[in-house]
C-alpha cells in the first residue's frame, strides 16, 4: 500500500487571495484526516504566496498528537526553512532545490554540484528528529549518491511521468521511474513520490514497487472542485491500496 499525502499549497492560495481565513487550512487538515488520509503536505515558499509559517506551526499543533497522521513539509533548506522545521518538527521533511520566485518545483537536486552544501545540513536535521526526504529527478546515478547521503528517503520528481502519461514514449519514461524506484530500495532508501500525479495518472504509477508514499495538491483540489472531496478522496485511497 502507499500513502497518500495531501498537499494543502492550494487551499492556502485560496484563503490568501482575499486575506481572510477562508478556506481555513486546518479545518481542511481535518476533513482529509477524517476521510482517512494519513499525510498531510505543505510547502512553505518564501514569499509565503500560498502556505505561511504559521500554517506550518498550526498544522504541527495539529498532527503532532495525532497517532499515525504524517506532517511532511517541503522547501529549500535555507535557514529559515531550517528553524522553521526545527520550531515545527514534522514528521517528514522533503528538500527540494527551488529558487525564492519559482513558479513551481521543476528539478531534483543534483548531488554531484550540490553533495556538499546537502551534507552539513543533512546532518543538522538528523539531530531535529525529523524523517529526511529529497527531492530528485529518476537519475540513477543521483539516487546512488542520495543513498551514500544522510537522507532516509527520496521523492521522485513525477512532472516527466505525468507529462508523458498520454504520449507514445511513456513506457520509456516508466521504466526510467521502475528502475530508479528499485535501485533506491536495494541501496535502503525509502521513496516517495509527487508532482502532477492525479487521479487518472496515479494508478499506473502504483503499479512500480517500493513507493511508499506520493504527496498529491495541484490536481487533487482541482478534482475536489469538479468531484467533490468525499468522492475524490474515495478514489485516492483506493488506488493507493494496490500500491505495493
Ligand atoms: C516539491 C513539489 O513537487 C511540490 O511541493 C510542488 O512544488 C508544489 O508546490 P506549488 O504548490 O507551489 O506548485
Ligand atoms: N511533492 C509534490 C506535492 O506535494 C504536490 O505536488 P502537486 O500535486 O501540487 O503537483
Amino acid at each position: 500500500m502507499t500513502e497518500l499525502s495531501v498537499n494543502l499549497n492550494k487551499i492556502a492560495l485560496l484563503r490568501n487571495a482575499r486575506g481572510h481565513d477562508a478556506p481555513n487550512v486546518v479545518e481542511f487538515a481535518k476533513k482529509f484526516i477524517t476521510l482517512g488520509v494519513k499525510g498531510i503536505t505543505i510547502h512553505p515558499r518564501p514569499d509565503e504566496r500560498h502556505i505561511t509559517r504559521q500554517d506550518a506551526h498550526d498544522l504541527g499543533d495539529l498532527i503532532r498528537p495525532l497517532d499515525g497522521i504524517e506532517l511532511n513539509i517541503e522547501g529549500y533548506p535555507s535557514e529559515d526553512f531550517l528553524q522553521l522545521i526545527e520550531a515545527v518538527r514534522p514528521d517528514q521533511t522533503t528538500l527540494v532545490p527551488d529558487l525564492p520566485g519559482q513558479l513551481t518545483s521543476d528539478h531534483g537536486f543534483d548531488f554531484h554540484t550540490q553533495g556538499a552544501f546537502l551534507a552539513p545540513i543533512l546532518s543538522r536535521l538528523k539531530n531535529s528528529g525529523t524523517r529526511i526526504s529529497i527531492f530528485l529527478d529518476p537519475d540513477l546515478a543521483q539516487v546512488r549518491l542520495a543513498a551514500q547521503s544522510q537522507a532516509d528517503r527520496i521523492e521522485l520528481y513525477t512532472e516527466a511521468y505525468a507529462d508523458t502519461f498520454n504520449r507514445p514514449n511513456r513506457q520509456d519514461i516508466y521504466q526510467q521511474y521502475h528502475e530508479a524506484a528499485a535501485l533506491a530500495v536495494n541501496l535502503g532508501l525509502g521513496v516517495n513520490a509527487g508532482h502532477d500525479l492525479n487521479l487518472d495518472n496515479l494508478p499506473r504509477f502504483v503499479t512500480i514497487p517500493g513507493i511508499q508514499e506520493v504527496s498529491i495538491g495541484h490536481a487533487l483540489v482541482v478534482e475536489c472542485l469538479e468531484l467533490g472531496i468525499n468522492t475524490v478522496v474515495r478514489q485516492y485511497l483506493a488506488i493507493c491500496q494496490q500500491g505495493h
